[in-house]
């Protein structure tokens, strides 16, 4: 019988361990024990449902494109649940000057697939629409300037575009996927496909025009009906109940000859293999005394998040934009990093008539609320609302939920440091590091690699 420790009880691990489990109930000598500090499984994913109020505490999709959370539901009998974001009133607005700005219709990312759009567009100033008019028309001198290693998001984007777009589409944009800063964020890491077409053709518009017959008609995200929170209900009810250990904080693991060891305040037990898929700065401190050379390359910035959900009976008594949220660019007077319309991005999440919304705090903002009370914390977060929106009515539900250091930020370098964590990682025979720390930050990401790892530990 093969013992597997999985250090973590988010996505990730729950994750893992439902796979292991899947793989135990096909017949392979497995066995799996859930480590989770805290006292419920799930990490970041986590949704309330107060009365009709579907209230998602962390991410409320994942992105269409990439499968493997799709591919999961369906395996777990929630294909009846799996549900489109309603992209036919899809807008995503940025904070310019203290009012919403739309984005154009038609774009991917920062890179427009149809440049008549661009024109009717209010939020860029005609100097801004002739750098991307003439970005085409550089393509040899964008090909001969693209470099051969890695580089941020901001020298990337304000290559192609200029300081116009970068400021105030590119730097919200990444904000509201990585939560980071566009002069440190890696553009390998996060922005492969237009390196690539970058490396291609030079001009990402004229790539993006030879692509766009592919163009998806799907909607750009994913959900379930009944929230995130189903996801990981539905896969630990199929993991064994004695694999899981709630409030069971790992303090040491080490390797040996005879293989793993993980302590907790209850003592110390002996695996094959061991599934880290801590937080990176707790699985950088647990692996430190197994391996002097793998820790630096764990070491990154993360951001944490504040959110606040409103829910309210009445969508009458105020008039918000048609549209999924807004965005807020780096240097506003908004503490806000962004907001999300959920009743218009999703069916299904208020009674008839009401209306919620989801604000979001990230970078220092998040870092002040983080030491304040949920009453004080709601109460900026619906003032900040209300600068941007108007007058807010008295919300019917309100939920505050803080996620420390929840969201490693891909610094230059990123893919290449990974290459090396992934060597040390090899070195030692049962050993996976999985979380968003390493290979991707989103939900299907997460599953892919646990899903991944469990399959390959039960065919050895
Ligand atoms: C602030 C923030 C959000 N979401 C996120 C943050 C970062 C802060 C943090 O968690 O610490 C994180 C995020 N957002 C997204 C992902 C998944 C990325 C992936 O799977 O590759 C992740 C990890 C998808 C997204 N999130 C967003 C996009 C861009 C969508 C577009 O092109 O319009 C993507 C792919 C934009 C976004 N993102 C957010 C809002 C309110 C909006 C705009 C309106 C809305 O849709 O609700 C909230």
């Amino acid at each position: 019988m093969k013992r597997v420790a999985i250090v973590g009880g988010g996505v990730a691990g729950v994750t893992a361990a439902y796979e292991l489990a899947q793989q135990a109930r096909k017949g392979v000598p497995l066995q799996g024990v859930l480590f989770e500090a805290s006292t419920r499984l799930g990490g970041i994913i986590e949704t309330v449902h107060e009365g009709e109020f579907v209230i998602e505490c962390g991410p409320d999709a994942w992105v269409t494109e990439k499968p493997w959370a799709r591919e999961l539901a369906e395996e777990l009998g929630l294909a009846d649940e799996v549900m489109p974001s309603n992209d036919a009133t899809r807008k995503t607005y940025v904070l310019i000057d203290k009012k919403l700005q739309a984005m154009p219709d038609g774009m991917r990312m920062m890179v427009p697939a149809d440049l008549d759009a661009l024109d009717q567009s209010e939020l860029f100033s005609a100097e801004a629409k002739r750098a991307y008019r003439e970005e085409p028309g550089r393509a040899e001198e964008l090909r001969a300037a693209a470099p051969e290693g890695d580089e941020s998001v901001a020298e990337f984007v304000q290559r192609h575009f200029g300081d116009e777009v970068l400021e105030k589409i590119g730097a919200p944009l990444l904000s509201g996927v990585f939560g980071g800063d566009v002069t440190k964020l890696s553009v390998q890491a996060v922005m492969a496909p237009f390196v690539t077409m970058e490396r291609e053709h030079g001009s990402l518009i004229d790539a993006l025009r030879t692509r766009s017959v592919a163009a998806s008609k799907n909607s750009v995200f994913t959900t379930l009906r009944s929230g995130m929170g189903t996801l990981v209900d539905r896969m630990i009810a199929a993991i064994p109940e004695d694999w899981i250990r709630l409030s069971a904080e790992v303090q040491f693991t080490s390797c040996g000859e005879e293989g793993w060891l993980v302590g907790t305040a209850r003592g110390v037990e002996r695996f094959d293999a061991l599934m880290m898929t801590a937080p990176v700065d707790v699985a950088c401190s647990l692996l430190q005394p197994i391996d002097a050379e793998m820790a630096p390359l764990m070491e990154m910035d993360a951001s944490s998040a504040v959110v606040v959900g409103f829910g309210f009976p009445d969508a009458a008594k105020f008039s918000i934009p048609t549209g999924f949220g807004f965005l807020v660019p780096p240097g506003s007077d908004s503490l806000l990093l962004a907001a999300t319309f959920v009743d218009q991005k999703f069916e299904h999440r208020v009674p008839q008539g009401g209306r919620l919304m989801r604000a979001f705090f990230g970078g220092k903002a998040a870092e002040r609320l983080m030491r304040c009370g949920n009453d004080e914390t709601a109460a900026v977060a619906r003032m900040e609302l209300a600068r941007v929106l108007g007058p807010l009515p008295e919300p019917q539900v309100t939920v505050v939920r803080r996620w420390p250091r929840s969201l490693p930020l891909y610094a230059v370098g990123h893919l290449e440091r990974m290459k090396k964590l992934d060597s040390r990682v090899r070195a030692f025979k049962g050993l996976w590091l999985l979380g968003n720390g390493y290979r991707g930050v989103g939900v299907p990401d997460l599953v892919r690699d646990a899903r991944a790892a469990a399959r390959e530990i039960a065919g050895e």
